[in-house]
């Protein structure tokens, strides 16, 4: 297949210094506008100077592969089908479909922590609710302060967003993140091998996510690849990094401007596992998505290029419901209990 080999081995992702933003100070310009630039070229870029704490985020790698490292009856103490509409919990090898066919990858579902006597919770609200925590000591309280700290980056990320669309800073927080929807999943791409015969091709097939940001701490593995007009390219780890990239509401929003750009990871072969951290950052589940005005962009319809055929410009209404649409497909069998 034409496609399946990245290309354009000089090609890279830029690496961009977020700390004038995270200091919420002067200097946030320049910043700015290296974010727009890649978003208006890649969808994709790192961040370094993050100021996310390095010893909370090895603390997490290493409870996480401590968890993953258990048997499957173990892990499944854990099951998502536990989580109920709240959508959290474990989920094994293969348990997750992209368009269709199974990833060759396990992980645990997580978000911010709601209690069950909480009103959105009592309501039924879809994928809020509260967290399945494996009982490792630590667990709950490391996942806990990370999603703090990522949604932390992710307000000032948006901040950065806004200002290189030349919007106010606190447009995004104003109409649709003052209380984002946090999703978190750990996954682990395990390095042994797919029993024969099974239909796998990928650690994660090509889609895009759905939300405004997706903020992704990977481990030094790699395998995560980003398809540019030029063909795909690898996103390969970078020490102390996240790699950030814009999900469909952000290329809703923008017309386009600043597109959803498809991604996949290859399966792992590295003779290691592979662990991955992606944090969505996404409108409230109630929020509105409506276009940004004034911006120089065509809402083109690119369905037929998307791996999901979606023309995502068409879409209006609750954030919620076009991700309940997007999850249900990745987990048919959920969906039955749960919707
Ligand atoms: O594991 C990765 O590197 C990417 C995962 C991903 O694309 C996703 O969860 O949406
Ligand atoms: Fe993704």
């Amino acid at each position: 297949m034409a496609d399946s080999t990245p290309s354009s081995p000089g090609k890279s992702l830029p690496v961009i210094d977020v700390s004038a933003l995270v200091a919420d100070g002067a200097g946030r310009e320049p910043v700015a506008a290296q974010i727009g630039a890649a978003c208006r070229a890649h969808g994709f870029f790192y961040v370094t100077g993050h100021g996310v704490d390095p010893a909370l985020v090895q603390r997490l790698e290493d409870l996480s592969r401590r968890f993953f490292a258990q048997d499957e009856p173990t892990k499944m103490r854990w099951r998502m089908a536990l989580g109920g509409r709240a959508w959290r919990g474990y989920f094994p090898l293969g348990g997750e479909l992209t368009s269709g066919r199974p990833d060759w990858k396990e992980g645990l579902y997580l978000g911010t922590e709601l209690p069950a006597d909480h009103p959105l919770v009592r309501a039924g609200t879809p994928v809020h609710g509260p967290n399945l925590f494996p009982d490792i000591d630590g667990f709950r309280a490391t996942v806990l302060a990370y999603i703090d700290a990522v949604t932390r980056l992710g307000h000032r990320l948006m901040e950065g967003i806004a200002l290189s669309l030349g919007l106010p800073a606190a447009y995004f927080a104003e109409r649709y993140t003052a209380d984002p929807l946090i999703l978190f999943r750990i996954f682990n791409y395990p390095t042994q091998p797919v029993p024969e015969g099974m239909d796998v091709h990928w650690g994660v097939g090509e889609h895009t996510d759905y939300g405004l940001l997706t903020i992704l701490r990977q481990d030094d593995v790699g395998g995560l690849q980003v398809r540019t007009p030029g063909g795909w390219i690898e996103a390969p780890p970078v020490a102390q990094s996240f790699v950030c990239n814009i999900g469909d509401m952000l290329d809703r929003m923008t017309g386009g401007l600043y597109k959803s750009t498809p991604h996949r990871v290859t399966r792992n072969t590295s003779g290691r596992d592979r662990l991955s951290f992606p944090l969505f950052f996404d409108p409230n589940f109630e929020a509105r998505v409506r276009r940004i005005e004034g911006l120089d962009s065509a809402a083109t319809d690119d369905s037929a290029e998307r791996w999901d055929r979606a023309n995502v410009h068409a879409f209006s209404g609750r954030y919620g419901d076009y991700l309940l649409a997007k999850v249900s497909k990745v987990f048919p069998q959920l969906r039955d209990e749960v919707l």
